[in-house]
């Protein structure tokens, strides 16, 4: 057997382009979204996602607003910028890139920002409101896997979904997601912890790979014609390698691949969270 792709590349493209039509429509109502992003450090992985994302903006209309510190920059350093974009008309939503460089404490800076800004879903109240089952923006790696999964018409419903890792953009709230009423999967959620790792995913229907540890999933952990998503990536001396063995392929019905698959969803889910934060203010006029 060889995989059918999860083509993200692809999908987020689509997903832009229907994004594009409702950033016209806001604009003729005299709406212009406006994303900002506050970038602190030098890691080459986040600016190169930072720059992914102000491209993305420009293809489909939405404005940028670019916030970047230095590696050294103190935590109050980092919290007025955070307070600037809170008062900033021109932005209507923003992102704080994680991970902060070393000896930042980021919960601090995401609890600071306006709720009604947050464009990753990541503030506590946007967590609180997923686990409550009330609308607001959803964390974009989470929502992207869904979007993927929905339209290559993966099946959700009643499946078991294994995750492997516990990171706040993807373990921590992948399960709300997936195990509400419109989903209704079974998720388990594995980590460093987990005693017996190679168990829980042979028996997984659907594996979301978000450890950050080159090559864990193994072909032969992976029961034959499940859906696998290689989220996580490593920088080794052999270039960037992802969560899941090349082999695995061999083995899977369903393959997102690390890079041209979640990567580009996550983006494509923030732009779609920018937008719909701008419905809800244009729906207030
Ligand atoms: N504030 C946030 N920080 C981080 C998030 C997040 O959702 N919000 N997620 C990750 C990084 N991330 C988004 O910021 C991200 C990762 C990967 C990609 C992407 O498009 N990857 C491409 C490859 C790009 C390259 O080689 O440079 C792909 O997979 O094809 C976009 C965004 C951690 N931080």
């Amino acid at each position: 057997m060889t995989a059918q792709i999860l083509d993200g590349k692809a999908t987020a493209a689509a997903i832009k382009s229907e994004l594009a039509v409702r950033v016209a429509a806001l604009k003729e109502r005299g709406i212009t979204p406006g994303l900002g992003t506050v970038l602190v450090g030098d890691d080459p992985g986040s600016h190169s996602y930072v720059r992914g994302k102000h491209r993305d903006c420009a293809q489909v209309g939405i404005a940028s607003i670019q916030v970047e510190l230095p590696a050294d920059a103190t935590q109050a350093e980092v919290e007025a910028k955070v307070r600037e974009l809170n008062e900033d008309p021109a932005c209507t939503g923003y992102i704080v890139q994680l991970p902060l460089p070393k000896g930042l404490d980021a919960n601090p800076v995401l609890e600071l920002m306006d709720p009604d800004k947050d464009a990753d879903g990541l503030h506590p109240t946007s967590l609180g409101r997923l686990a409550l089952g009330i609308d607001g923006p959803l964390p974009c790696t989470p929502f992207g896997i869904v979007e993927l999964l929905r339209r290559h018409g993966v099946e959700l419903n009643g499946a078991d979904v294994v995750v492997v890792g516990r990171g706040v953009t993807v373990g921590r709230s992948i399960g709300l997601l997936l195990t509400r009423k419109s989903e209704n999967a079974t998720v388990t959620l594995c980590h460093t912890g987990t005693r017996d790792l190679s168990a829980h995913l042979r028996r997984a229907d659907i594996i979301v790979a978000a450890a950050g540890v080159p090559y864990l999933v193994k072909a032969e952990d992976v029961r034959p014609g499940a859906a696998v998503l290689d989220v996580g990536v490593s920088r080794t001396e052999a270039g960037l390698v992802g969560d899941v063995h090349p082999a695995v392929a061999e083995v899977a019905g369903w393959l997102s691949p690390n890079p041209g698959g979640v990567g580009p969803m996550t983006r494509a889910m923030l732009l779609n969270n920018i937008v719909e934060a701008a419905e809800r203010q244009a729906a207030q006029l």
